[in-house]
């Protein structure tokens, strides 16, 4: 795909490329059809004509069977026309959904991985998936028929006055009553009632997911109505909006739907007006022939403009997918230094350092200064809630800072190039993602072009060997699939032989070992021990004996840094880190069934 245009100037056919040729094509031969596809009735009325007119003798003109012929053949044309047109728009929508696709997840790749997570996955997947494939039916599907459905009413309206003027007319009344209330239903409040189903939606989606993701915890604690009340009051929201949006649509939809189709209830007193005003002979019979006509026609008016009551709904849901999408691609990634300065060394400064969550006044981190020396251990602890996680991730610029600067290797991290910047940082979280790939792409994600013998030492020097081998297919075995799974403690080292093939020289641990068992836990201290020879390390941690060898340990509280020091030098000062490892020690001390 080229590059986009202004936003305002971004339509589906932006994305269709020289498909888009392929879109109008389809669109007039949805046209073409829809008109061929008038034929077979106006052929049906002459064929009831003649035989009425020339009983008993219907046979002898061949006419009969000649209209009967062609009512079946235009009929046949018009649908194989639309055939091909289908096949067009098809060809063109499926194009416009991939580069959808193709252009909304590449720029979410460029984003802070903050707006990411700040968006939900939950949002992502139905802004992108369903917001692609929504277009997708419309393209392929709506738009050619709403072609068709605006080009009838011409051809309609001259059949309708070409018969009897005087039916034509009846016969138009209610449907000019029908649009009347068709506009009102799609007037500029329809617009709105989209973006509403569609934040309605999105809620849902994200609560589902949370939902879903917290099922074990659900289910171990026996929390289910409690865990269940944001989803249920998203499900509610949804419902409220439902209702409200019906109840509005009640009075317009009947009127709409009882004179589109009401038309008989003129026509039929109309005709019998009629024909009893031109009473007996060849006029009177020709007026009934005509009301036959219109009869059999009028029902092809109303499904017109059925569909285009629905094509104009999915237009608007349309519309609104590709704005939700746009707003995706039209999100900046953080801006590129114009001329990036590369760090000297590993060293990390935070100075005078304020950060804030989006929509949030209290300051998640709040006037931080520290200093790294380029290969020195440094950790975060401190209570819940107090900022370790927020601090670690304004390193790989996660999120950009309000106030204050963090330098790496003297170098603001704004004027480092971002992939350098990732180059840099080995980032290993709490909860460390596989992709549904092998173990080889999933540890080679770190450097796509390492070599099988270095991902094969970067493996043992995670101590995962025994992982490996569990499986025949070895490195080779693909996660997710055919009961592949792996333990919490397995995928943080399966994570942690990733970052040491990364080789950064700067790497942050987020609870390493939060989930591992023991015999994982002691693989996964030997790894890390490999990973962070040499390196500038930041460690996040709770299980104090974790980080009492660090060369510094900062404590956080309330987003500051509430004390700072080795751990002997932290518990002369009996603040908040001695409680903490008093706390600790007795918690250790715990044995089950003892009584305090
Ligand atoms: N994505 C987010 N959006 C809004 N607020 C957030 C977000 N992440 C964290 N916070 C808030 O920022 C503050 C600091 O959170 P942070 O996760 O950095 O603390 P932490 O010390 O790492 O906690 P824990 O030890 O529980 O992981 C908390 O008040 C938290 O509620």
């Amino acid at each position: 795909m080229t590059k986009l245009p202004d936003t305002d100037k971004v339509t589906l056919m932006t994305f269709a490329g020289n498909f888009r040729y392929a879109t109008w094509l389809g669109c007039v031969l949805s046209g073409i059809s829809t008109v061929i596809g008038l034929l077979p009735y106006v052929y049906m009325w002459l064929a009831v004509k003649t035989a009425i007119t020339q009983w008993p003798d219907v046979y002898t003109t061949g006419k009969l069977v000649r209209y009967g012929w062609l009512a079946v053949g235009t009929s046949l044309l018009s649908m194989l026309i639309y055939l091909v047109a289908l096949l067009c728009t098809h060809l063109s929508a499926f194009r416009t959904a991939r580069n959808m696709k193709t252009v909304a997840l590449h720029h979410l790749a460029k984003l802070p991985v903050g707006y990411i997570r700040s968006l939900g996955s939950g949002k992502i997947r139905r802004i992108i998936d369903d917001g692609t494939g929504q277009t997708e039916a419309y393209l392929a599907h709506q738009l050619p028929d709403y072609a068709g459905a605006i080009v009838t009413p011409a051809a309609v309206l001259f059949l309708l006055f070409f018969f009897d003027w005087r039916f034509g007319l009846i016969s138009l009344l209610p449907m000019a009553v029908g649009v009347y209330f068709l506009s009102r239903m799609m007037g500029p409040g329809m617009a709105e009632s989209m973006k509403q189903y569609q934040n309605a939606l999105e809620d849902m989606n994200n609560e589902a997911v949370e939902y879903v993701r917290g099922i074990p915890v659900v289910k171990t604690f026996q929390q289910s109505i409690f865990s269940f009340k944001n989803f249920h009051e998203s499900i509610l929201r949804y419902r409220d909006w439902a209702v409200k949006y019906t109840l509005s649509l009640r009075i317009p939809m009947c009127a709409y739907t009882v004179s589109i189709n009401g038309i008989f209830a003129f026509l039929l007193p109309a005709g019998l007006l009629l024909a009893g005003e031109a009473a007996a002979g060849a006029s009177g019979l020709n007026v009934v022939l005509d009301l036959i006509f219109y009869i059999l026609f009028t029902p092809v008016c109303v499904t017109m403009m059925d569909k285009i009551m629905f094509t104009s709904e999915h237009t608007l849901q349309a519309k609104e997918a590709l704005a939700r999408i746009m707003g995706i691609v039209n999100q900046q990634p953080f801006k590129e230094p114009a001329k990036p300065k590369h760090p000297k060394d590993a060293s990390i400064e935070f100075k005078d350092v304020t950060f804030s969550y989006e929509d949030h006044t209290i300051p998640a981190v709040n006037h931080v200064s520290f200093r790294m020396p380029e290969g020195a251990v440094y950790a975060l602890v401190g209570p819940s809630g107090g900022g370790k996680t927020t601090t670690a991730s304004l390193i790989s610029r996660f999120y950009d800072v309000d106030q204050g600067s963090i330098l790496v290797g003297g170098v603001d991290v704004r004027e480092i190039g971002t992939e350098e910047l990732m180059r840099r940082v080995s980032f290993v979280f709490q909860d460390s993602h596989l992709f549904k790939a092998s173990l080889l792409d999933n540890i080679r994600a770190a450097r796509p072009e390492a070599s099988s013998e270095e991902v094969e030492r970067a493996v043992k020097a995670a101590c995962c060997e025994d992982i490996i081998q569990k499986f025949p297919e070895g490195l080779h075995t693909v996660v997710g699939t055919k009961g592949v799974y792996l333990s919490g403690g397995e995928c943080q080292r399966i994570a942690l032989a990733r970052a040491i093939l990364k080789d950064a020289p700067i790497v942050v641990l987020d609870e390493a070992t939060a989930f591992a068992d023991p015999d994982n836990e002691y693989q996964i201290q030997k790894a890390f021990e490999t990973l962070v020879k040499g390196k500038t390390v930041l460690m996040i941690a709770h299980r104090l004996s974790t980080v009492c060898k660090a060369d510094q340990i900062l404590v956080m509280s309330q987003g500051q840094v509430a004390e700072a020091g080795t751990h002997d030098e932290l518990l002369e000062m009996q603040g908040l880190y001695a409680k903490m490892w008093k706390d600790y020690q007795t918690s250790v001390s715990w044995k089950v069934g003892e009584k305090s």
